[in-house]
Order: C-alpha cells, then structure tokens, then sequence
C-alpha cells in the first residue's frame, strides 16, 4: 500500500508544484492521475520514488517511511517502485533482452552489474514477461530498431522484472499513436491485474483515464481536487480539476440557477389552471 501524507514540492524556483497531497493506492487498482499542464502530476510521481525530492510530507510504501532513508537505503526501496517514462528510457543500442534485464540491477552484485551478468531465473523471468507484453521472440532485436509502442512494451517489462510493489507510469502514451496508447493501457491493465500490483499513471486524455482506471486523482494547482471512482467523473469534477475551485462555484451556482428557474416555471405551470379545470 502506498500512502501520501501531507506531500509537498516546493521547487528552488519558489514553483509550490504539490501543496499538501493526501491518499492511498491499495490492491491492484488502476489510479489516473489527471489535471492540465503544470498541475503537478509528474512532481508527484517523480517525489514518490524522490527522482524529486518531496520538501515536505510521508511517503509510505507497505509502512516504510521513503523520505526517511538515506540514499542506500532508498536505492533500495527503488527496486519495489517499478517506473515506466513517456520517452521509455531505453538505453537504445542494448538489445531488448538486455533493456529488460536492467530491470534487475538492483538486485545484482556492482561487480555483476557492471558485467551484466545475472542468474539464470532472472533471465527465465525476463522471457516470461517479455510474452506477457507481447514481444516474445524479439529478445534479440536493438531498442532502436522498435516502433514506440514495442519500445514501450519494452519499458513496461523492464519495470515489471524488477517485482515492483507499485507502478509509475508518467504519461505512458504522451508519444504513442492512438491505437498503441490503447494496447499500452490494456496491458497496464492486465500487468495490475497478474503482478496484483496498483498503478497509477499520470495521463493527459480524460477518455483513456475513464476507460481503463479504477480511479481518478485530479490535482489542479499542486492540490489534490477530486479522489474517487472513475464513475465518479462528472462534467463537475472536470471543471473542478481543468478550470479550479472558482469553476464549480460559477458551475454549481449556475446549476443552481437553472435549478430554481426549472423549479420557478414548474411552480407556475402548477399554478395555472387547466383547460380541463376550467
Ligand atoms: N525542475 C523544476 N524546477 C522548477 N519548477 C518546476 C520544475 N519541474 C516542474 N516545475 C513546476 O512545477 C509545477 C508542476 O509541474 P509538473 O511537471 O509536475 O506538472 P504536470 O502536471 O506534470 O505538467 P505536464 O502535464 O505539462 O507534464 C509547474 O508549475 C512547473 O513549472
């Protein structure tokens, strides 16, 4: 289980990108996180794993308290934070086998790590994953000779090798065409779903965020403005999350209004006789 308490990112800039962010990401359940450009959704997603360093706040993962270990300790903790990027950060001319097996780097010896040497039951585990993404028999191909929906795939297998406790993927399909960004979030499903690990992806398009999340985190601002089911999800809670707080006040007074003017001409339609009463 992850658990943020009270998260906050001030940048040296004096940018305050999360202002206190509360929230819990259990099971195997698919999160979206969602809200416009600079609302702070890679600064949270970078902070739980401190590629950014949170200025304030808890980030517990299965009770470890992460903003309170020291570097070796966290490069530790590391290995159960599977990370998948929007440009996938492969190292291009390393094979695909090679690419997925970096996944296991944290878990080798420096000195096999620099050779890249593993066991045989990494490998094993990294031909399993490599079917269940799809790309069984391209171990050998180069990064660069993919397309960007395999060389997502392949970022996803290597996040997946490294038998992670949750997944982060930061804009997953920022790059990808629309029929891959769909293939990459059905298999982020069913990898939530086998691993049964929770993921929370950190998306631009609303459509793809309510066709395969189980819940939604909408940050506007730094603040976390709406944290509920996907269902959940109303023309409401978009202005909320796309437009700030000031947008539901116009938004519910306007529905207010409508409201009373409905009520106001129903009034005056029981009001009037009928021809019938006449
Ligand atoms: N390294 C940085 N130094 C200073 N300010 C930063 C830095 N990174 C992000 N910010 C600021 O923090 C805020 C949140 O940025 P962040 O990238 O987390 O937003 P985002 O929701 O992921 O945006 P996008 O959807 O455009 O990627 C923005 O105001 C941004 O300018």
């Amino acid at each position: 289980m992850l658990e943020t308490i009270d998260l906050r990112k001030v940048y040296p800039t004096g940018d305050e990108a999360l202002t206190g962010v509360s929230t819990t990401v259990d099971g195997n359940e698919i999160v979206a996180m969602i809200g416009p450009s600079g609302a702070g959704k890679s600064t949270f997603i970078r902070c739980i794993n401190r590629l950014t360093e949170p200025t304030d706040g808890e980030i517990r993962l299965d009770g470890s308290e992460l903003t309170a270990l020291g570097e070796s300790e966290m490069k530790a903790a590391r290995r159960n934070i599977g990370m998948v990027f929007q440009e996938y950060n492969l190292v291009e001319r390393l094979t695909v086998m090679e690419n997925v097996l970096s996944g296991r780097l944290g878990y080798v010896s420096n000195w096999a790590a620099l050779r890249r040497k593993f066991p045989p039951e990494d490998v094993e585990r990294a031909y399993d994953v490599l079917e269940t993404v799809g790309l069984d028999g391209m171990e050998n191909k180069r990064a660069d000779e993919l397309s960007g929906g395999q060389r997502q795939r392949v970022g996803i297998a290597r996040a997946v090798v490294q038998e992670p406790k949750i997944l982060l993927a930061d804009e997953p399909t920022s790059s990808l065409d629309p029929e891959s960004s769909h293939a990459v979030m059905e298999l982020l499903a069913d990898i939530a779903a086998e691993e049964d690990i929770p993921i929370i992806i950190n998306i631009h398009e609303v459509p793809l965020a309510v066709e395969y999340a189980d819940r939604i985190l909408g940050l506007h601002d730094g603040e976390l403005v709406f944290d509920g089911p996907t269902d959940g999800l109303d023309e409401n809670a978009k202005d909320v999350i796309y437009r700030g707080a000031d947008a539901s006040e116009t938004t519910n007074e306007a529905v207010a209004k409508t409201r009373t003017d409905n009520n106001a001409i129903s009034e005056q339609a029981a009001d009037k006789p009928t021809a019938a009463g006449d």
